[in-house]
Parts: structure tokens; sequence; C-alpha cells
């Protein structure tokens, strides 16, 4: 039996004045994946990741996260409802250090953020789970360092590590390769290969070689239209994907 959907897309449109940056998107992110949307640039890609976190509410259409229809609830009721967005280096606090980051982020998913300084020191257990969030995500040697001195690639460990500590279900993660040297790339994929049974991954990304070892069905993108969605295989194989973005680039890239 196949697993269920945990996140559907029925219709969703996005328009920018005249542009339509989402025109009727339609896939499902199954239970336990790893799904990767892939796309020419400006293909709509973040602005549906936008779409599925709350940050930019759909012109039509409709998002089901876990069962529900959240299309109308704002970005912090999806946060607590289990569906995470990793976000770029913005949401890192970088004069503090990763261990206070994490802490802070676990405290996140209590909904609660007027106590925070009063108790956050205080509290151990808090402290401890964000210990093991940054033990899961390479940076436990690092607890004690200022966020704004990592280099760029635990940055983007710790980015992960602020979205894994609110516990999600689905974990969306918009380019988490982007900027990185094939090393810190590798490492990425180690980290999200480790994640795989944990959550639920959407991954955005135009590292074609990291999301074909990554993800076990992919959809593709193309003028905010998904044209297919499938297995590695078939998209690889896909016609209209091949001439819409892949091209020669499916032949450097080991089967
Ligand atoms: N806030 C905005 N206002 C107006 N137009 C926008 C806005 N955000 C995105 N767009 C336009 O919508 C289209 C889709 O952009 P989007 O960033 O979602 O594409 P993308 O697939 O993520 O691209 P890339 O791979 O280059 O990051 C583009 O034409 C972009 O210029």
């Amino acid at each position: 039996m196949n697993p269920a959907p945990l996140l559907r897309l029925h219709g969703v449109v996005k328009r920018f004045g005249g542009l339509t940056a989402t025109d009727h998107a339609t896939f499902d992110v199954l239970t336990g994946e790893v799904h990767a949307l892939i796309g020419p640039n400006g293909a709509g890609k973040t602005t549906l990741i936008h779409q599925i976190s709350g940050a930019l509410a759909p012109d039509a259409g409709r998002i089901e996260f876990d069962g529900r229809d959240v299309t109308g609830l704002p970005m912090h009721a999806r946060v607590l409802g289990g569906l995470a967005r990793s976000y770029q280096i913005t949401s890192i606090f970088r004069r503090l250090s990763v261990l206070d980051n994490l802490a802070l982020a676990v405290q996140a998913r209590s909904g609660s953020s007027l106590r925070l300084w009063a108790r956050a020191r205080e509290e151990r257990a808090r402290y401890e789970q964000a210990a093991a969030v940054a033990q899961r995500v390479g940076l436990g040697a690092r607890l004690g360092a200022l966020a704004g001195a990592l280099a760029h690639g635990e940055q983007r460990q710790l980015e992960v590590g602020l979205a894994l500590a609110t516990q999600p279900k689905l974990l969306l993660l918009d380019e988490p390769m982007a900027g990185m040297g094939p090393e810190e790339s590798e490492q990425m994929v180690h980290l999200l290969q480790s994640l795989r049974g944990e959550l639920t991954l959407l991954l955005v990304e135009h590292d074609m070689d990291a999301v074909f070892r990554l993800a076990d069905r992919i959809s593709t993108l193309v003028s905010g239209r998904i044209i297919a969605s499938g297995s590695p295989q078939t998209i690889r194989e896909h016609p209209e994907v091949k001439r819409a973005y892949l091209g020669d680039e499916m032949e450097e890239v080991s089967a």
C-alpha cells in the first residue's frame, strides 16, 4: 500500500500583477518521502514554497497538510501543526551561540515568546534538546561558537537544525546547497539522507546530482505549472521535462 499524502496541493495560484508565478500547481508529497521540486529559474518554486509555508496566501487553490485544509492558516499555526521551513541565513541570531539559537527554536515550538529571556537559560531540558539537535546536524562540537562566526556550510546546517528543533512532520528546504562548495554540499546531502525515515522532506534544489541522489520522487515546475511528478527514473526520461529543464544535464548525472 502506498503511504498517504502528507501534503496536497490542488490548483494553487499566485499572481504578481500580470505575472502568474504559480499556475494551478497540483501535486502530493507522500508521508516519509524525500520529494524534490525542480524547474528552471523563475518557474515559481520559491513562490510555491512560500505558499506552502504560509508566507504568501494563494489567489486560488487549496493546500492540505496532515489531513487538514491549511490554506487560510497563518504561518505560525502551520509550524505548530508540524510544517517547518528552513529559512536561509536570515533566521539565525548571529550574535548568539549555536546552542542559544537552537534553544530559542525549541522554545518557539511551545508558541510562547514572552518568557523567552527570563526562562530560557534555566530550562535545562530545552538546552538538552537543543544540544541533541546540534549533534544531529553535525554541530555538536560547535555549541559555544557564535552563529555569525560559523562557516557558510555550518550556518546552513544550523538553519536545518532550527527547523528540526520545532519537531516538524514536514520540512521545507529552499536550495539547501546554495553557495556551497563540493565538500559542504556532500555534508548537507549526508545530513538530509540521515533525516530519511524521521520526517518528510520537500526540497527545492538546482544541484541535480544532489536531487537524484536524495529524492524518492520529483515534481517539475515550469512556468508555474507542475508538468510531471514521479520517480527519479520517470522524471529523467520524461520528454517534456527533458525539453523544458533537464536537457543534456541528465547525461552527466549517473543513473
Ligand atoms: N514578490 C514578487 N513580486 C513580483 N514578482 C515576483 C515576486 N516574487 C517572485 N516573482 C516573480 O515570480 C516568478 C517566479 O519566481 P520564483 O522566485 O518563485 O521562481 P523560482 O522557480 O524560485 O526561481 P529560481 O530558481 O531562480 O529561484 C518570477 O518571474 C519572479 O520574478
